[in-house]
Parts: structure tokens; C-alpha cells; sequence
């Protein structure tokens, strides 16, 4: 399907530039139009492949192009204020091509964690197609203020928007990797899930045909009933067919029998992987209202028999009857099964971040609370000898 991208704040600019070379390097043709706000001028400059004219700085006569510091109450008032500004860039996308908006950004830090949310309820004023978020959890190690953030911005960016997918940090930092090393690995992930996800609708002219190609009303209809949503993903290298179409180890006769059992279960198996492994949300797949399986590869590797018995197994994993299934041709040396959970509602790790942000916002007001006495107490001296100077 095709989606115009907008990347809010320092996290969801990166994402975004990362997609768009995810788009031209795999001509998936997702992206039709990419966006990046933020308070910040050289988060800005340091894109790639955005280009200039889509780099939208708000808040200069506030911030000075600084940024706002982890201050997300800030960041709200800032898009609110400069939200004409935004419109002027997303003004300049076809919108009559675009299946959906997916607005990106970081839930820890001030600027995204601030202006998704009210980017998000701008969209959805003024157009009828629909908005999507990604935004992105901050690891545990962030600290208190962070984890504040992202517990206040996903209350309210999963209210204004169509469906959340989230991506949770926490559970993708490896241990001693340095902090921009591991986003760089982390942010390819990110693309490469949603990348095969949003690019399973977008099947285009002159690509092989499959048995059963996912179309994006299929996407669209999975994430419509709002809530969160998390992403799956498992792949397995195959070797691709000469140009006659045949397997190169698996050459007719007897052994085509073989090679369709052997297909079916690397599908099914698969599934398993993708559902049962690390999840872009990691959560109880049980009761998740509505489900898609995508399987990505080669058509001489993927199978209508396969995909219907992952699709089954999936209907009996979350207890739902609205799983969705389909492939997505691609000439590709792997196969790949991406699963999309939509309505999850079983997610201790939001649970434990609201906690989280529970205790920081005590600590904060009770700090706050007891300055003023504290610096009086040091300030002043215990006789009441000393006269201030003014
Ligand atoms: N996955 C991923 N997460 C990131 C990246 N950069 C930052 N983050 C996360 O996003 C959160 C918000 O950080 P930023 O996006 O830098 O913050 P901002 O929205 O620009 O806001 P301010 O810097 O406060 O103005 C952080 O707490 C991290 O958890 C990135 O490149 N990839």
C-alpha cells in the first residue's frame, strides 16, 4: 500500500529517511511522500534521503531550532502552534494516491512524543483516509523522565490515531552495544517488518503474480478497529529457480511431490517462528482481535496450502476468527513470514511502563514540592544573621 510517512522528532525523522532507502533499494513502492518535523535544526540536517523541502523546522521563535529538550508538554504546544507550517508540506502530497498516513516517533524524548499525537488528530480533521501511527518505546535503562514521556504520549497517540504499531526498544538493544550502533540495527529491523508488511499491498506491474496476493484493503481491514498493534516476522534462505521456472534441487518427477510437502511445512513452520518469537511489541498473541499473515519469497516457494494451515494455526493461537492471509511474490533468496497482531490487549510490558511512569511522576512532584524548602533551608543561614544585599 501506499503511505505518506511523516517522521516526528529525532527518532521518527531517522525512520523515516531509513524507509525511504528501504523503498528505492527494494522498489516496494511504499513511500509516496516522506516528511520530517522537528524543533531540532540539526537532527534535520543530518537526513539523508529525505529531501530539503520535506523538512519541516517548528518552534524557531521558541526554541530556536534547539529542540525541546525531552519536554513533551512543550513539543505539544510547539505543533499546535506551527501545525499550519506541517500542513504546508503535506499540502504537497497527492493525497488521491495515498492509502494511508503513518506519522512516526520516538514516545520518550519532548518534540515526536508531543507533535505525534497532535499531528495525528490534525490528519484526522481534515481527511478521510487513515492515520496510522508508529511510535516507538523507550529501552528501560532511559530513565525515569523518558519512560513519563512515552506512558503520557501513548495514551494519547493511541486515542487520535487509526491503529499504534509499536516497536518496543527495550526488547531489541543487545547488551554493550553503544546507543547509536544499536539503533542503526534496530531502525533496519523496524523498516525491513513494516517495510515487508506495507509492501505486501503493493504489488506492481510486471511482478509475478501469487496464488493469493495480499491486497491493502486486507492491511487496512486488519488494523481498522483501532488499537495496538504489534509485528511478527521469521525468514529462512532458499535458493532461487533457474529461468525456466524449475528448482535447481528440485528437479520434476517424484521429487516435486516431496518439494510441495517440503514447502508447506517450511511455511507453517515459519509462522510458528514469526508468532512465537520476538514480537516489535513482545505480548500474549492470545487474544489479539485480528491477525495477517503475509508470506513473503520466491512463487515457486510459497504455497495456497501453506499459507491456509499458518492461517488456521493462527486462528487458534489468538482465539480469533478474523486472520487474514496471503503472499507476497518476491524474487528473493529467503522466505519470510510476516504477521501482523492487530487489538493486542494482553501487554504486561505496557503495564510495567505505566508503573514506571507512575513512580517518576511522584518522584518528580514530591521533588519539586519540597525545593523551595530545601533551598531556603541551605540558602539561609541557621541564626538569621546575614542580611541578602537587595
Ligand atoms: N528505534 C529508534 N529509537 C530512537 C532513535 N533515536 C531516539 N530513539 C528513541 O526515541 C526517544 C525519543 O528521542 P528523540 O526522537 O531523539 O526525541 P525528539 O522527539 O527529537 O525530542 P527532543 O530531542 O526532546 O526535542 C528516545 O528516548 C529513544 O528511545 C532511533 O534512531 N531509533
Amino acid at each position: 500500500m501506499k503511505l505518506a510517512m511523516i517522521g516526528f522528532g529525532q527518532a521518527g525523522g531517522k525512520i523515516v529517511d531509513r524507509f525511504v532507502d528501504y523503498d528505492e533499494r527494494t522498489q516496494s513502492g511504499i513511500v509516496r511522500s516522506a516528511i520530517a518535523v522537528n524543533t531540532a535544526k540539526a537532527d534535520l540536517m543530518g537526513l539523508e534521503n529525505i529531501q530539503n523541502e520535506n523538512r519541516v523546522l517548528i518552534g524557531q521563535s521558541r526554541v530556536k531550532g534547539h529542540g525541546v529538550g525531552a519536554d513533551n508538554e512543550l513539543g505539544a504546544e510547539i505543533a499546535e502552534e506551527d501545525i499550519d507550517e506541517v500542513q504546508g508540506a503535506i499540502d504537497s502530497i497527492p493525497t488521491h494516491e495515498i492509502d494511508a498516513f503513518l506519522v512516526v516517533a520516538g514516545m520518550g524524548g519532548g518534540t515526536g512524543s508531543g507533535g505525534a499525537p497532535v499531528l495525528a488528530k490534525h490528519l484526522k480533521r481534515i481527511y478521510t483516509i487513515p492515520v496510522y501511527g508508529l511510535g516507538v518505546l523507550p529501552g528501560s535503562d532511559e530513565g525515569g523522565i523518558y519512560t513519563l514521556n512515552a506512558a503520557r504520549s501513548f495514551q494519547t497517540f493511541v486515542r487520535e490515531v487509526d491503529n499504534l504499531l509499536v516497536f518496543d526498544n527495550d526488547s531489541w538493544r543487545q547488551a554493550g552495544e553503544s546507543v547509536e550502533g544499536g539503533y542503526e540495527e534496530i531502525n533496519e529491523e523496524i523498516v525491513r517488518r513494516f517495510g515487508v508488511l506495507f509492501g505486501a499491498g503493493e504489488v506492481g506491474q510486471g511482478d509475478e503474480v501469487g496464488e493469493s496476493v495480499v491486497d491493502s484493503s486486507e492491511i487496512i481491514n486488519t488494523l481498522a478497529g483501532g488499537g495496538i498493534s504489534t509485528v511478527g516476522y521469521a525468514t529462512e534462505e532458499v535458493e532461487l529457480s533457474d529461468d525456466s521456472g524449475l528448482l535447481s534441487r528440485f528437479t520434476g518427477g517424484d521429487d516435486e511431490q516431496v518439494d510441495t510437502a517440503h514447502t508447506t511445512n517450511r511455511i507453517t513452520s515459519l509462522v510458528r517462528k514469526a508468532a512465537l518469537g520476538r514480537l516489535t511489541l513482545p505480548c500474549e498473541i492470545e487474544g489479539a482481535e485480528r491477525a495477517l499473515l503475509v508470506m513473503a519469497g520466491p512463487t515457486e516457494h510459497l504455497n495456497r496450502k501453506g499459507i491456509e494451515r499458518g492461517r488456521k494455526w493462527l486462528e487458534e493461537q489468538t482465539g480469533s476468527m478474523e486472520v487474514r492471509g496471503g503472499d507476497y511474490p518476491l524474487r528473493e533468496p529467503q522466505v519470510a513470514s510476516c504477521i501482523l497482531l492487530s487489538g493486542v490487549n494482553n501487554v504486561p510490558r505496557i503495564k510495567e511502563l505505566q508503573q514506571v511512569a507512575i513512580e517518576a511522576q511522584d518522584n518528580i512532584e514530591a521533588i519539586r514540592e519540597e525545593s523551595e524548602d530545601n533551598l531556603q533551608n541551605l540558602v539561609e543561614d541557621d541564626e538569621d544573621e546575614l542580611e541578602p544585599l537587595f
